[in-house]
């Protein structure tokens, strides 16, 4: 991979277009974007993206606990930001989370994130909750990386079926939701009585679906509604164990990688089912309130797994010092969540692309002022506690 210049060429770029009167046209610093799109988001929206402060509040404590000490006098002219994850190289260790329902901030959309994500060459994860179907994401983004996120649903054979169209679709990795096997109590999403698939967002891959359609009485377009609640019926699944593993196995041929995992002794049965990678995570905050933060539970899982796996951590990564954190303590990879969608509520897909640049240069920054050409040269003695 070619040695990185995100972090110059983006900061020459913007001085250069501040001569000619021209300022970026969203806000840089992270804070004020989330409240520039919290602004521009209906109340519904708002309280859906947000999800619960508390929990969110303390994913961000954990980042803050802890400090980079920079290192001088390394040479550090030429950096390479690039990983790789089951055989595959990627431009940086930053991948987009999967999230559903992103047509309810913006009318781009998934298909504005998809290309979005192509065109700053951020791999995207696929939610099973997308507005539409998979393969018209996959369409958008021509050859960039994409992986699939799956909701295990109690239907077998959609199961089955959405995770061949998947594959079918160039998904490098299957992301398996174990955290949201039930949807919280979320006050504010209650206070609005809002759950958009009701409104029929966030359905594009059942709608779609050969096997989904077989189970319902009349065709979605005849009958909608029996197809929302045939989707409430088998949305998730609360019943499932360990052992419903080896299906899972059975019906794909890509790596598997369990998102939700916090405790280490979940990590060693992942390690024990044969499972190829996690990510640590507590959703972003919105599942158990008071859960412990993300980047808390990396150390005790990083040291039961002892590199056997990758570790991709989220939750709460919101400018680059958090990524370097996050890598210190043992992860190889993060996701970006709600920032990327705050970048979609203020301006669709350019927006989006504006967000992952500003990131990109940031990281490109950081790592280099931090004293370091590669990821593999971050480590525990990066950080002091602060
Ligand atoms: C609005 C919203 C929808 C989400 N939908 C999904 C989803 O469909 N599947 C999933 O695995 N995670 C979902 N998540 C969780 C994200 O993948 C990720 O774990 C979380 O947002 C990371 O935290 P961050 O937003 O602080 O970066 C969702 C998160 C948000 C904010
Ligand atoms: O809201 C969420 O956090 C989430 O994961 C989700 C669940 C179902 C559909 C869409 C998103």
């Amino acid at each position: 991979m070619a040695p990185s210049s995100y972090g110059l060429s983006r900061q020459t770029q913007i001085y250069l277009s501040g001569l000619q009167g021209q300022r970026p046209r969203f806000p840089v610093d992270v804070e004020q974007l989330e409240q520039a799109a919290h602004a521009a988001m209906s109340p519904e929206a708002r309280g859906y993206l947000s999800g619960m402060t508390e929990s969110m509040q303390n994913n961000r404590a954990a980042f803050e606990r802890w400090h980079i000490i920079p290192r001088m006098l390394r040479d550090v002219s030429e950096r390479d930001l690039s990983i790789s994850l089951f055989g595959k190289q990627y431009p940086t260790p930053l991948l987009l989370a999967p999230i559903g329902v992103q047509s309810i901030v913006h009318t781009d959309g998934e298909a504005g994130v998809a290309r979005a994500a192509a065109a700053v060459g951020i791999p995207l994860i696929f939610s099973t909750a997308s507005t539409i179907p998979l393969e018209h994401m996959a369409e958008a983004m021509g050859d960039a990386p994409r992986w699939f996120q799956l909701y295990w649903s109690k239907d077998a054979d959609f199961n089955a079926s959405i995770l061949a169209r998947a594959e079918q679709a160039g998904c490098e990795a299957l992301v398996v939701t174990l955290d949201t096997y039930l949807l919280a109590w979320r006050a504010q999403d209650i206070q609005n009585a809002y759950l958009p698939f009701l409104l029929g967002q966030g359905l594009g891959n059942y709608l779609s679906d050969p096997a989904f359609r077989r189970a319902l009485p009349r065709p979605p377009e005849e009958d909608p509604q029996a197809a929302i609640n045939y989707f409430l019926q088998i949305f998730t699944n609360p019943s499932l164990t360990w052992n419903d593993l080896t299906w899972l196995r059975n019906h794909t041929r890509l790596p598997i990688l369990l998102k939700g995992i916090l405790h280490p002794d979940d990590a060693q049965k992942a390690l024990d089912a044969g499972i190829d990678g996690l990510i640590v995570s507590n959703h972003g905050g919105r599942q158990v309130a008071g859960a412990i933060a993300s980047l808390d539970a990396l150390p005790p899982i990083a040291q039961v797994v002892n590199g056997q796996i990758p570790l991709v951590l989220d939750s709460g990564i919101r400018r680059a010092a958090d990524v370097i954190k996050a890598l210190a303590l043992g992860a190889q990879a993060v996701l970006i969540g709600r920032p990327y969608m705050w970048g979609l509520a203020l301006g669709g897909e350019e927006g989006v692309k504006e967000v992952l640049m500003n990131f990109l240069a940031d990281l490109d920054l950081t790592l280099a002022l931090s004293g370091y050409r590669s990821w593999t040269e971050v480590c525990a003695d990066t950080l002091t506690r602060a």
